[in-house]
């Protein structure tokens, strides 16, 4: 509670900054309201009351403050909504949504993108930071609608202390409406794996990419069938559980005007036997009459601020988080100038977050400065969560990986990221200018034109930029009136991204050249061997290259085949092949293959 409170207070005075007015005016809304329906009570029982005394002014006098509260009331009425969604709406937007993002883009790890349980509360965040803006303004609410309910019960007592009982019956609907709410919740818990697997179908479906081999399998129609049982598993419960909630609010609310009713008569009955005025009958009616007004303003308020734990939760689960990491990666020491040992892997140890299976099995292999390392294996191996272990996206579950003798998880994350490149096969596709598409692999040169293209050459992309209507500075990305490029040409994007950074310590290309043809691969990765030989001279860089091809690679340094996350075989393509094992085979199998499609 505690934590919620400082959030609210947190919020409260990043709204006062925002719109120092527009807060004011709320908040003079909120207290106004509590005291309004008391007043224009009150003001009516004088006025009944002088008229039967056969008071004129004191009459008039009271009957224009009535009117005017009553007045106010109505204008309150209307008006509070409105202010506190604009403030909600400007404070989410301008501020709460902008910090999230940075957030979640400061993460260094992945884990908050790969992990499904991390993505739901990080996805949550990001599409309700409005309604924690507004939960904000729902607590006051809440406190407000009880002050109110708590005036308007002191009045009734006037009247009657028998009256006080109503306010036992204004809590049966907050409770209903809490057990309700209580189901639906519980529901949308369970049901949330069903529901995101129909919204996986759905996207598949409607994906370019996913879309085309949908279509030429025929796989729609099984597709649309999996989709719908998918919907059913989630929405079945869920309608069910609204139903169960609405049966609830609706006992609720017939139990309070059952006590209405009889309270009513109560006071008829009473004035009618000459217990108090008739101003106090008027009196009594007013003020019971907006009782279910103030019951059902603090039965929303109250179960939205109950309701505000589902996004408060994951929001400051993303903070704490995001400070631990920030904490973990900033304690770290300096990157090496240069690397004199190398990197050094020993009986590594990894396994996915919410999985049982060794993707990495106690890996153990010395990657010498300067060297060239390749890595190889069948899908599945291994290969990629080797290299995102050396880029620190993820931190081993036992052993250790050393840099020039310094323990990778000692390092600063940004310093070492800040010396290092890479090419992943999940490269991404970012719509912006060519020339940033490229130069953002090294961010202080982003405007570097000449470091630019020098890069773009690295990559064998000049023909590519050669065909770019606007050369660097062409937009991509058709939504936003740029050009789309092709897969391989994109891949090329990517590897000039990668060659950006003059001084890595580590160069690791994942698959780069999975979308290129045959030809384009052997050019490539001959342009990278040179390279990495380059690197190798001025900072001793190692350089990792991915790949599923063998024959590429054989030029390597030093060549690891992984088998489902062990080192199976280690030694230079020479060394493998007399080995005879299991690199031999493979090696074997893919030549043949490659020989019978060239006779073909
Ligand atoms: N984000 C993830 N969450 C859970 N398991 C994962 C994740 N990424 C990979 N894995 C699993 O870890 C194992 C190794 O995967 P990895 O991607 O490293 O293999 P790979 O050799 O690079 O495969 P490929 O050649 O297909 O790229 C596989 O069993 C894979 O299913």
């Amino acid at each position: 509670m505690k934590a919620y409170l400082a959030l609210w207070a947190e919020l409260f005075v990043l709204s006062w900054r925002r719109q120092r007015r527009l807060t004011a005016a709320t908040l003079a809304s909120i207290a106004l309201s509590v005291v309004a329906v008391a007043v224009s009570a009150l003001a009516l029982r004088a006025t009944v009351d002088a008229i039967v005394r056969g008071d004129t002014t004191g009459a008039v006098a009271a009957a224009v403050a009535a009117g005017l509260t009553y007045a106010l009331n109505l204008v309150l009425h209307d008006t509070s909504g409105l202010l506190r969604i604009t403030t909600t709406d400007r404070v989410g937007r301008l501020d709460l949504h902008p910090r999230v993002h940075r957030d979640i883009a400061r993460l260094e790890g992945l884990e908050h993108l790969e992990r499904t349980d991390f993505l739901d509360r990080v996805s949550l965040v990001r599409a309700g930071t409005g309604q924690l803006v507004a939960s904000m303004w729902n607590a006051l609410l809440a406190v407000a609608s009880v002050a109110k309910l708590v005036l308007v019960m002191l009045l009734l007592g006037t009247v009657s202390p028998w009256l006080l009982l109503l306010l036992l019956v204004a809590a049966v609907p907050v409770w209903c409406d809490h057990r309700g709410q209580a189901v639906v919740k519980r529901v949308e818990v369970e049901t949330a794996e069903a529901q995101r697997l129909e919204q996986h179908l759905a996207d598949l479906a409607a994906q370019a990419a996913s879309g085309k081999e949908i279509r030429v399998c025929g796989a729609g129609p099984d597709l649309a069938r999996r989709q719908l049982e998918a919907w059913r598993a989630a929405m079945g419960p869920r309608y069910r559980a609204q139903l169960t909630a609405a049966v609830w609010k609706f006992t609720g609310w017939l139990l309070f005007v059952a006590g209405f009713v009889g309270g009513l008569g109560l006071v008829a009955y009473r004035t009618a036997q000459g217990h108090g005025t008739v101003g106090d009958l008027v009196l009594a009616v007013t003020v019971a009459a907006s009782l279910r007004q103030s019951v059902q303003t603090t039965v929303v308020s109250t179960t939205a601020t109950a309701g505000a734990g589902r996004l408060i939760e994951p929001y400051l689960w993303l903070r704490e988080y995001v400070t631990e990491e920030d904490a973990a990666a900033r304690e770290g020491l300096a990157a090496p100038a240069a690397l004199d040992v190398g990197i050094e892997l020993r009986d590594v140890s990894y396994t996915y977050p919410g999985t049982d299976r060794l993707a990495i099995d106690s890996l153990s292999v010395h990657l010498p400065a300067g060297s060239v390392v390749a890595v190889v294996g069948e899908y599945g191996s291994g290969k990629t969560t080797l290299v995102k272990l050396l880029g620190k996206f993820y931190r081993p579950d036992s052993g250790r990986i050393t840099v020039d003798g310094t323990d990778l998880a000692d390092l600063d994350t940004r310093a070492w990221r800040d010396r290092s490149s890479a090419a992943f096969q999940d490269f991404g596709r970012f719509h912006t200018r060519f020339s940033e598409v490229v130069g953002l692999g090294d961010l202080p040169r982003l405007q570097d034109r000449a470091r630019i293209t020098e890069a773009v050459r690295d990559a064998d992309a000049e023909t590519l930029l050669a065909t770019l209507p606007r050369g660097l500075d062409t937009q991509l990305g058709r939504e936003l009136d740029g050009i789309d490029l092709s897969e391989g040409q994109w891949q090329r994007t990517a590897l000039a991204r990668a060659s950006m950074r003059h001084d890595p310590l580590l160069f690791i290309l994942d698959e780069p050249t999975a979308s290129l043809d045959a030809p384009s691969e052997q050019a490539i990765f001959e342009r990278y061997m040179d390279r990495a030989r380059r690197l190798a001279r001025a900072t001793g860089a190692v350089t990792v290259i991915v790949s599923h091809r063998f024959s590429t690679v054989t030029g390597a340094d030093q060549i690891l085949v992984l088998d489902k996350g062990r080192l199976a075989e280690c030694g230079t393509h020479e060394e493998l092949m007399r080995l005879q094992g299991r690199y031999a085979d493979l090696y074997g199998i893919q030549e043949t293959a490659y020989a019978e499609r060239r006779a073909r």
